[in-house]
């Protein structure tokens, strides 16, 4: 697992203008971060464990997982919003926390910018005054002009310049979190923490700021660590996704590598769809893994971590499930039963059953044969997991 990071030359300058961190040094460098709360009854909580981390200038970064996996409370954490129990974090070559030394950098003085889930916005202030106070909060203003000019261009940028005038309560969801993301970049920070920032707008407006984010990332060159539990912002908008499980580092890697070569089960079914079913493992070889299972026997593709009496979790995607209506040559052909047809717009997906057990595999959306019939299905050896069980 590589927690490097992927080199990738970002603008040198933002919006107002600041220096970028060095392409050949990590922006943020996070080293054996833990933070641990302890609850009401007593009960200590580890919601991040043991987690290093680096990530490049102009890398955008996707913390990935289900709820209380922890993604929130790292972000927190390098935000300044909360102390880590241990560990050390860097921005920029510059130390911001260390459990050790006792360092502790304030929020405000760690050189990036946040924006929200719940947008944040200051609802006695115009969209002008809410993207301008980062710039008018500067120990060293810059001048009204200045400011006027940057909080044009960052409004005209991200498509709200003639809501300037507006107060935030006047404008939809979907605008309110354009003026919270412009109020992020207007200051030029070289890091941009996002939490969860698209789970209040509807899906088409969630669809079309991703759009606009990526491409806006494209533009200044910022890096961003962005935390979401939804699997299509991280596929989209990351250039590395770190999957985290209770804490901890689960994988860390480009989108397709992830969805592709999954480390666990935990990974394969958090990370695009995945049937799955018990299986025993009877032979282990460097080009391939037999298993029994309720399909009869199974080929599955090398794994070094399994080996045979071993229990394991079978899983196959429902894209690489062919079905047909006659016996097919090949390896990994069973017997279901077709039992519906769910269209999806661009493709349709198939309810297949075997032992009253559910299985689903992924169609033309023109695909048509009688429900509640026999029909063959065959998955390629290649397309099928064997993960130890746990
Ligand atoms: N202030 C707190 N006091 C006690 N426990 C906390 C506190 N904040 C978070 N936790 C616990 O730490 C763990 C990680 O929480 P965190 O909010 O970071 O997860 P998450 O992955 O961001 O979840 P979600 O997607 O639901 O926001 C959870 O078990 C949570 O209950």
């Amino acid at each position: 697992m590589t927690t490097e990071p992927i080199t990738k030359t970002p603008m040198t300058t933002t919006t107002a203008g600041w220096s970028a961190a060095a392409p050949d040094q990590p922006l943020l460098a996070i080293q054996g971060l833990r933070k641990q709360f302890t609850r009401a009854n007593g009960q200590i909580v580890t919601a991040v464990d043991d987690i290093s981390l680096s990530i490049a200038p102009g890398e955008f970064i996707v913390l990935l997982g289900p709820s209380g996996c922890g993604k929130t409370t790292l972000l927190r954490c390098i935000g300044g919003l909360e102390s880590a129990s241990e560990g050390t974090i860097e921005i920029n070559g510059q130390p911001m926390f260390s459990a050790e030394l006792g360092i502790d950098i304030p929020t405000r003085r760690r050189g990036i910018s946040m924006v929200f889930q719940s947008y944040a916005l200051w609802p006695n202030m115009t969209v002008f005054d809410n993207i301008a106070f980062p710039l008018k909060s500067r120990r060293r203003g810059i001048s009204k002009a200045e400011t006027a000019t940057a909080v044009e261009e960052i409004a005209r940028v991200v498509g709200i310049a003639d809501l300037l005038t507006q107060y935030p309560h006047h404008i939809s969801g979907g605008q309110q979190q354009r003026v919270a993301l412009a109020r992020a970049l207007v200051d030029g920070n070289a890091l941009v923490l996002f939490d969860e920032p698209l789970s209040n707008v509807d899906a088409k407006v969630r669809k079309d700021l991703r759009v606009e984010l990526a491409s806006l990332q494209g533009k200044y060159g910022f890096a961003a660590v962005y935390v979401t539990h939804d699997q299509e912002d991280a596929m989209e908008l990351a250039d590395r996704i770190v999957v985290l499980d209770g804490g901890r580092i689960a994988q860390v890697g480009a989108p397709q590598d992830i969805y592709q070569n999954p480390s666990s089960s935990y990974v394969a079914a958090f990370v695009g769809s995945s049937n799955s079913l018990p299986g025993t493992v009877t032979s282990a070889t460097p080009t391939a893994v037999t298993l029994e299972s309720a399909f009869g026997t199974v080929s599955a593709r090398p794994s070094d971590d399994v080996e045979p009496g071993q229990a394991v979790d079978v899983m196959f995607r429902p894209q690489h499930v062919r079905i047909h209506t006659e016996r097919p040559v090949g390896e990994n052909t069973w017997r279901m039963c077709l039992r519906k047809i769910m269209h999806a717009g661009t493709h349709a997906e198939a309810v297949l059953t075997h032992d009253h057990n559910i299985y689903q595999a992924r169609v033309e959306v023109d695909f048509d044969a009688p429900l509640d019939t026999d029909v063959w299905v065959q998955v390629a050896p290649r397309h099928v997991f064997a993960f130890p069980q746990g």
